[in-house]
Parts: structure tokens; C-alpha cells; sequence
């Protein structure tokens, strides 16, 4: 069974800055949900996840052995999407895939099949011959992630895989990564809780470099059963509530606005109770950490 542990690790950068701090995630096949807010440390988790930035301390173990001191097998056995990535515009798709097939030893046999099945699973067939320099942002990340599955990973890292994407093609990635997931390490990150909410039966929320909790979405939603109140106030109070509390969404009604806030006790008169989602969850694990 394939294991990817990244044991207390952290990363301070040049400069002094600390952008992940003793955190420890352990993941077996399945998809682990990354969650926190822009500037958490997620991308600089995935780099060192991904052989590419060496911790500061701590240890990176692939099915139990050092990968900071021997990437080669973990590196061997990745498919990597990262947050930024780039393209040669003057490529179509096919021969973009075909080149990075060919920089990481895959047989020019073998990669014209996965090619082809790859472009067909991301709805690239049609595109495949155009130069990826006319692309909308939506194909090029399918065009990533279609890299990133070329060489039969069975550690599969993205980094806000779904950006730029419309709902549609978001639906299909996340089915993708989930059946993908039944075999194999899958580590998705993202700010945005309904692209996890339905696929990662696992979810890790990190703000500030650090862990803040880790469990199913039923445990994640456990951790604030009675705490999320909605309460109908003026436009002038919107600003007091929201400096009182965890704001997770205001809704303006012809009535006034309707504010559905965390409150471990009854926040105000006339607040109703309302059954918590990810999205409460998410805030009141990230507020509680003292990140807004
Ligand atoms: N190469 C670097 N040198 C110095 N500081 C960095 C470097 N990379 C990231 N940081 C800083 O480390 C912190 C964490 O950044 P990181 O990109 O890992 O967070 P993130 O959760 O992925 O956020 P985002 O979604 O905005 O990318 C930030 O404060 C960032 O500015």
C-alpha cells in the first residue's frame, strides 16, 4: 500500500519567513483534502511533498523510506500539478504532452496511447492540435492535469487544480481525482471548501502554516454542531456582527440583511439555529486559529 508522510516538517525561507511550521500529515491511497486560506503554507507543503523544496526540518517518507535524502523513487512514481503552471505556447497539447512524456523516460509507444487516452478523459481531443498560446485558463489546467496523470503517478499532487475551471469541468476533475484516488496518494489543496466538500472523505485544514484539524467532513461539521445562527439585522449593523463574530455569509433580503454567523451560545435575541455546512466548519476552524 502506497504511503506519503511528511513528518513535523517545516519550511522557513530565505528571508526568515516561516511559511509551514512543524506539521505532520500522514496519507494513504485516498484523496486528502488541503483547505486553508491564501498564504497557509499550502503550495510550500506540496513543493516539499513533491521533492522540489527541502524542508527546513522534519522528514518526507515514501512507503516508509527518507525521500528528502533519495527522492528518486517518490519522484518516479509522481504526477505533480503545481499552482503556476507554465506551458510552451507555441506547442498544440499533444506535442506539449508528448515532450513531457519524453523528459520523464515514458516510451514514444507508450506515451502516444496515454496521450491520446488522456486528451479524450479531459475533453481535449478536439483542441489537441491547436497551440496551447490560444487556450482559455480552463484548458490549460486540464492540459496540466492531463501531464500530471502521463506517467501513471501513484502519488498525485494538485495545487488548486480547479482554478479557472467553470462548474462543469470542475465536476469532472473532482470525479476524476476520486476515482483516481481509489488506488492511489491523492493530496489536493484548495481555498474553496465545495471543491472538496464532495469527494475528500478526508480534509486537512492548515492557516499559518500549521495544522488545525483533520478528519471526515461529518467530524469536521461535529466540531460546530450548535454554533452556526442566522439572524436578520439592519445594513447599519452588518459591520458590528461582523467584527463580533465569524461571518460565513450575508444574504441582502428586502427585509434587511440576513447574516448567518459562529456563535458557541445564542448571539442575539431572535437568532435561529441553522445545521452547519463545510463552508461553517471551515471558517470556524480558520477563525479559531486567528486567521480572517
Ligand atoms: N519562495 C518563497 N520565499 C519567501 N516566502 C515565500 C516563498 N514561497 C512562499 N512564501 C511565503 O510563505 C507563505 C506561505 O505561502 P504558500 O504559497 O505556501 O501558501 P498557500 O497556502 O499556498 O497560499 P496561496 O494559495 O496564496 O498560494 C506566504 O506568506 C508566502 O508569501
Amino acid at each position: 500500500m502506497t504511503t506519503l508522510e511528511l513528518l513535523g516538517v517545516s519550511k522557513v525561507y530565505r528571508g526568515g519567513k516561516q511559511a509551514v511550521d512543524g506539521l505532520t500529515l500522514r496519507m494513504g491511497p485516498g484523496l486528502l483534502g488541503l483547505l486553508g486560506p491564501n498564504g497557509a503554507g499550502k503550495s510550500s507543503l506540496m513543493r516539499i511533498a513533491a521533492t522540489l523544496t527541502r524542508p527546513t526540518a522534519g522528514q518526507l517518507r515514501y512507503d516508509g523510506e527518507d525521500a528528502v535524502r533519495r527522492p528518486g523513487p517518490l519522484r518516479a512514481a509522481l504526477g505533480y500539478l503545481p499552482q503556476d503552471f507554465g506551458v510552451y505556447p507555441n506547442l498544440t497539447a499533444r506535442e506539449f504532452l508528448a515532450y513531457l512524456a519524453a523528459a520523464k523516460g515514458v516510451p514514444a509507444g507508450r506515451a502516444r496511447t496515454r496521450i491520446g487516452e488522456l486528451l479524450e478523459l479531459l475533453n481535449l481531443t478536439e483542441a489537441a492540435r491547436r497551440p496551447l498560446g490560444a487556450y482559455s485558463g480552463g484548458m490549460l489546467r486540464r492540459v496540466g492535469i492531463a501531464q500530471a496523470l502521463l506517467a501513471d503517478p501513484k502519488v498525485i499532487i494538485v495545487d488548486e487544480p480547479t482554478a479557472g475551471l467553470d462548474p462543469e469541468e470542475r465536476a469532472r476533475l473532482r470525479n476524476l481525482l476520486a476515482e483516481l484516488a481509489m488506488e492511489r496518494v491523492v493530496l489536493l489543496s484548495t481555498h474553496i471548501v465545495s471543491d472538496i466538500e464532495s469527494v475528500a472523505g478526508d480534509i486537512a485544514v492548515v492557516a499559518g502554516g500549521r495544522l488545525l484539524r483533520r478528519g471526515t467532513p461529518e467530524e469536521l461539521l461535529a466540531a460546530v454542531a450548535g454554533q452556526v445562527w442566522e439572524v436578520l439585522v439592519g445594513t447599519q449593523e452588518v459591520a458590528e456582527v461582523q467584527a463580533r463574530h465569524v461571518v460565513s455569509r450575508m444574504v441582502r433580503t428586502p427585509e434587511g440583511v440576513r447574516v448567518r454567523l459562529l456563535s458557541p451560545f445564542r448571539p442575539y435575541e431572535g437568532a435561529v439555529q441553522r445545521m452547519p455546512d463545510l463552508e461553517d466548519a471551515y471558517l470556524a476552524t480558520v477563525g479559531a486559529g486567528g486567521v480572517r
